[in-house]
Formats: C-alpha cells, structure tokens, sequence
C-alpha cells in the first residue's frame, strides 16, 4: 500500500487508461476523484469501483477539462470529499484531424492540461496550505516521435511535453515541493484506439500497418508505469516513454529522421 493516505485526481477517468490509473490508485491504497464528460460512463466506473474497493474511496465529478468552472469545481468536491490532494493526473484527451474536430483536440489537449496543472499547483503548494505533491501529464510517444498520421494531435502532445518540463524548472514548484513528469504510451488497448478509422486520422490505411508495427501495449502495462513515476522520489520534468518494444524508458528528447 504505498500511496495510503494520498489522494489522487484523475481526468478523462470514466473509461481507458484514466480508469486503469483510477483503479492502480485505489489498489494500492490512495482515494480517487474522477472527473469526466462522460456523466453516465463516470457514475458506472465509480460504481463498479466501489464495490471493488470500498465505499467512500472514490467519487466522479462531471467536467469538461477545457472549462475552468468545471475544473475549479472538479478540484474543490476532492478537496471536500477527502481533505487534502497529493496527486493529479492530467489524462483526459481526444483525437482528430478534420475540421471542426482538431481544434477542439487543441482545445482538451492542450487547454485541459493548463487548467489542471495551474489549479493542482495551487491546491499542492506548501506556502498555500497544500503539502506539495506530484503532477502527471499524459503526453504520448507521439509528442516525442513523429506519428504521420495524426499531425495535430502529435503538436498537442509535444506541447504537453514541454509545458510540464518548463514548470517542473519553475522556482514556485520546486520551492513549494511539487513534482511534474511526463508519461508517454504508445498505442494502448483502449476505446481512443479503437475507434481510430478514417475520420480521425489521415490515411487510415496505411495507419493499421504502422500500429501493427508499434504494437498495441495494455492498459494496466501503462498504469505499471503511472507507479513508477509516483514511486520516484527524486525525478522532476521526466519523460516516462512506455512501448510493446522498449518497455518503460526514461527519455531525453532527441530528434529522428523521419
Ligand atoms: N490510447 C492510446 O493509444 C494512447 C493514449 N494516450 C493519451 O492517454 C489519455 C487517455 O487516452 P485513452 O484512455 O486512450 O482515451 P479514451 O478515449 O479511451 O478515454 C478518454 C476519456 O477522457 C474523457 N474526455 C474526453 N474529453 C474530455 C473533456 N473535454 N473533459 C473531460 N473528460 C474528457 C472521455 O469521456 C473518456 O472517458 C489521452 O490523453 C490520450 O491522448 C497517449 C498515448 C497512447
Ligand atoms: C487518434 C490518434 C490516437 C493516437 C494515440 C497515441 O497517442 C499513439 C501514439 C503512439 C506512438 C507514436 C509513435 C511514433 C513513432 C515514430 O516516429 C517512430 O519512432 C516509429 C518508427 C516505426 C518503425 O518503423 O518502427
């Protein structure tokens, strides 16, 4: 149990990797507050999660990550149900390259995280009555290496990449004890997978075979890697890469040749 007593946020947690994190939170001992679109699929998760790991361990709170009320009020419910926050895991994010869709993927993507890493340094940061704490941010492999298929959402996660690096160098987090780093997965086994096709990205195609040729990694292998990031005491502005080749890699960023 090496988060009892800590709790967590998680965004995008309804469905996919923010449930396998959800749930890899509640397993090794901390409480979860949900925040999710999807009102309907949110209030199942919490239900099932209750029942798995007990009343009062996990709640949902309706929010879209790219409004700031709902993300102030998705940060004040976790405070009020549980009493303190220790973790905050930016993960909710979309696909898409057509108009009118790839703003809004600029606009969860990038927005989404600028709302909860701003409002989780002011719930954790010790000169404002928090007790520090540790901010993830769900990039993807595709924020560090060229994904040719999917060109927008590929800029959202580089930004997420550098956004959190830039703050995690910033004197008013590293003074008030919070930590930021990075998770990048390659293709995971969830519903964002699954619903790849012709209408999110370009040459669809010829995309199947490049994801066949990365392979597609579980859930619970990213929420492996969710831990060990939590784990770390010591990393700050680390990019965790996880792939079905390369297993959990701590990056620098380089260039490839494309
Ligand atoms: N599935 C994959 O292959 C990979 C996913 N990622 C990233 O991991 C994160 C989670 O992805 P998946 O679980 O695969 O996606 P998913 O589509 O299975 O789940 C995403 C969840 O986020 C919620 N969501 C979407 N827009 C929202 C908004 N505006 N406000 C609040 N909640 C919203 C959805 O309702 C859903 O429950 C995303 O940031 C994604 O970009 C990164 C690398 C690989
Ligand atoms: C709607 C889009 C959903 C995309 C979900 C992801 O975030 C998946 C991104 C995953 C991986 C991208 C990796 C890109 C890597 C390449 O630049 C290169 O490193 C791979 C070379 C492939 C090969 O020839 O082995």
């Amino acid at each position: 149990m090496t988060l009892e007593g800590k709790v967590a946020l998680v965004t995008g947690g309804a469905q996919g990797l923010g449930r396998a994190f959800s749930e890899k939170l509640l397993q090794n001992g901390a409480k979860v507050a949900i925040g999710d679109l999807n009102q309907k699929q949110g209030e199942q998760t919490i239900q099932e999660l209750t029942s798995q790991y007990g009343i009062g361990r996990a709640i949902f709170v309706p929010c879209n990550v790219t409004s700031l009320d709902d993300m102030t009020n998705l940060f004040q419910n976790a405070k009020e149900a549980f009493g303190c926050l220790d973790i905050v895991v930016n993960n909710a994010g979309i696909g898409g390259e057509f108009a009118p869709m790839w703003e809004k993927v600029i606009d969860v993507n990038i927005k989404g995280v600028v709302h909860g890493t701003q409002l989780a340094i002011e719930y954790l940061r010790k000169d404002k009555g928090g007790n520090g704490g540790h901010i993830i941010n769900m990039a993807s492999a595709g924020g560090l290496n060229p994904n040719p298929f999917s060109p927008v959402y590929g800029a959202t996660k580089a930004a997420v990449v550098h956004f959190t690096r830039c703050w995690a160098m910033n004197s008013t987090t590293i003074d008030n004890g919070i930590r930021l780093n990075i998770l990048c997965p390659s293709f995971v086994d969830t519903p964002m997978t699954k619903n790849i096709s012709e209408t999110v990205c370009h040459n669809y195609e010829t995309a199947k075979g490049f994801i066949e040729k990365i392979g597609v990694i579980s859930p619970e292998t990213v929420a492996d890697a969710l831990m060990t990031l939590l784990k770390n005491k010591e990393r700050n502005g680390a990019i965790l890469k996880v792939s079905k080749h390369g297993g959990e890699e701590f990056c620098t960023l380089q260039l490839v040749p494309v």
